[in-house]
């Protein structure tokens, strides 16, 4: 704990006070301590100053860039355990499973400082004689980031590693309830030779303060933002008057289909792992199961006595799978639905029952409709509504039928049956025989309202790269 939580947290920890915020243990309630936060005048400070430490960042060669980066990859990994307890005490997830988030928010760095030496422009055949064109690959500068409580890690080094391989400086504002993690793996990025005015955090009691001054600065070239859909329409508003490159990670509405040809058993472990991890508050998490009526029975029989293993607590208990959710009102949300979906004619089979404090027991949902609300809204929580469907067709469209197209699953053996579905779906990730798919060397990023851009991957060092066209003439 030296590392991190002695030396970085009593520095970051203050009294409270007007311009603090608290920091709570969804878990048990538990105060973990006070942050100070900045004023309007502060942020755009923060601004001005990271705008500054970039003009020298980016003159640094890729290989310099990239050389920091690795050294914050390790520092990362070397205080995995650290990082991990951190986050499972202000998120409230598994352990394992914040650890799991602290190698995987590590391997962002790690992919990203191999990036920043590819950032390679194009030779164009000419189209004259005399001239010759390329393009090189530039910065796009100060880039702001808005994260969510969710991964309060990884969120944040799948946007900064690539801006900072890229050459460009970076100002996050990370989420309220989470920002301990956010303040521990930035320290450790100044431990490993990143500038502290080229990587800031900054943080206010009222997002939309912070919202505000990102998307109206005319020196932030780019805003890169995780969270629901609603707050990502209004950014992208908000970042009209500007212009700004964005980058939007918005919200899903996953579903997870079996087909009558599924290896049965895994698609209930991989329906556990898509559904259940991180208590389902991920965007693509499984959230509407479509189960074919030849194996609806023999599917839910196993995905109840499955789901009736799952043991639900504080996640510091290395037994827990299920740890509580954020915050009250996301208990009171799910409750509301799960209500509103029984009198819509659903039927529980699983779980349901009250629970103290934030914790929410594992549900299944059963004889669900396509009308009833909860296959529309982001259940963002460990219900899962299950629906019966008879064929291809029918399922193709009922799994489009959303405003979301971030991520879809499904489980059958037919290799036709899997090019025509996976062609079919209209979303920007597609699950086949698979649960849980995120790494940093894929594509993450969704089509429809779930967002624009895409991170991790090689495409990701893109998002923070603008093109620059060279055209010389008068060549003899
Ligand atoms: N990855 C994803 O797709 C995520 C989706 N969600 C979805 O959003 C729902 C609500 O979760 P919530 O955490 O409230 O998600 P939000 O979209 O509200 O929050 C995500 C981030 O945006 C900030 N934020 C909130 N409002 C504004 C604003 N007006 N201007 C600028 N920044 C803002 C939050 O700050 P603060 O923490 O201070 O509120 C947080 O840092 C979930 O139930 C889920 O459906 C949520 C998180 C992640
Ligand atoms: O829910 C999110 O905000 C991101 C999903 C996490 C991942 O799998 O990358």
């Amino acid at each position: 704990m030296d590392r991190i939580n002695n030396k970085t947290l009593l520095s970051i920890l203050c009294a409270p006070g007007d311009n603090t915020l608290s920091v709570v243990n969804p878990a048990t309630g538990e105060l973990l301590g006070h942050i100070p936060t900045q004023t309007e005048a502060e942020i755009e400070q923060a601004i001005s100053l990271a705008e500054e430490a970039g003009n020298s960042w980016k003159q640094k060669t890729a290989k310099e860039r990239a050389l920091v980066l690795q050294r914050w990859y390790r520092l990362v990994m070397d205080n995995q355990n650290d990082l991990a307890r951190l986050m499972t005490l202000e998120q409230g997830k598994p352990l394992a499973e914040a650890k799991g988030e602290v190698a995987y928010g590590a391997s962002f760095i790690e992919w990203f400082a191999e990036e920043a030496k590819r950032a390679c422009g194009d030779t164009i055949p000419g189209h004259t004689g005399d001239r010759r064109l390329l393009t090189i690959k530039q910065p796009v500068g100060v880039v702001g980031a808005i994260t969510p409580w969710n991964f309060p890690l990884a969120m944040i080094t799948r946007k900064a590693a690539p801006a900072l391989a890229a050459g460009c400086s970076f100002v996050c504002k990370p989420a309220n309830q989470t920002p301990l993690t956010a303040y521990a793996v930035v320290e450790l990025a100044y431990q490993a030779g990143i500038p502290k005015d080229l990587l800031q955090l900054v943080i206010h009691q009222s997002p939309e303060v912070v919202g505000r001054v990102l998307c109206a600065s005319e020196t932030v070239r780019k805003l890169s933002f995780t969270g629901s859909t609603r707050v990502g329409r209004l950014l992208a508003r908000d970042c009209a008057p500007t212009i700004k490159r964005m980058s939007l990670e918005l919200g899903g509405n996953a579903p997870f289909v079996v087909f009558d040809d599924a290896d049965i058993d895994a698609a209930v472990s991989g329906a556990l792992a898509s559904k259940f991890r991180n208590a389902g508050q991920t965007c693509v998490c499984a959230n509407r199961f479509y189960i074919h009526d030849d194996v609806y029975d023999a599917f839910m029989d196993k995905f109840i006595a499955a789901v009736d293993q799952l043991t639900l607590g504080n996640g510091l208990d290395e037994s827990v799978f299920v740890g509580p959710v954020i915050e009250a009102s996301a208990k009171q949300r799910l409750q509301r639905l799960v209500e509103r979906t029984v009198e819509q004619g659903s039927r529980v089979v699983k779980g349901g029952q009250p629970q103290d404090g934030l914790f929410v027991e594992p549900t299944i949902l059963a004889d669900v409709e396509q009308h009833m609300d909860i296959v529309q809204e982001e259940i963002f929580g460990p219900v899962a509504p299950v629906l019966r469907f008879s064929s291809d067709e029918q399922l193709i469209a009922m799994a489009n039928d959303t405003i979301y197209g971030l991520a879809a699953y499904f489980y059958s053996r037919d290799i036709s049956r899997i090019w025509r579905v996976a062609e079919a779906l209209d979303y920007g990730m597609v699950g086949i025989n698979e649960g849980v798919m995120s790494t940093e060397v894929a594509p993450f990023g969704g089509v429809k309202q779930s967002g624009l851009g895409r991170e991790g991957a090689r495409e990701g060092i893109e998002e923070y790269l603008e093109t620059k066209y060279l055209c010389f003439g008068g060549i003899q």
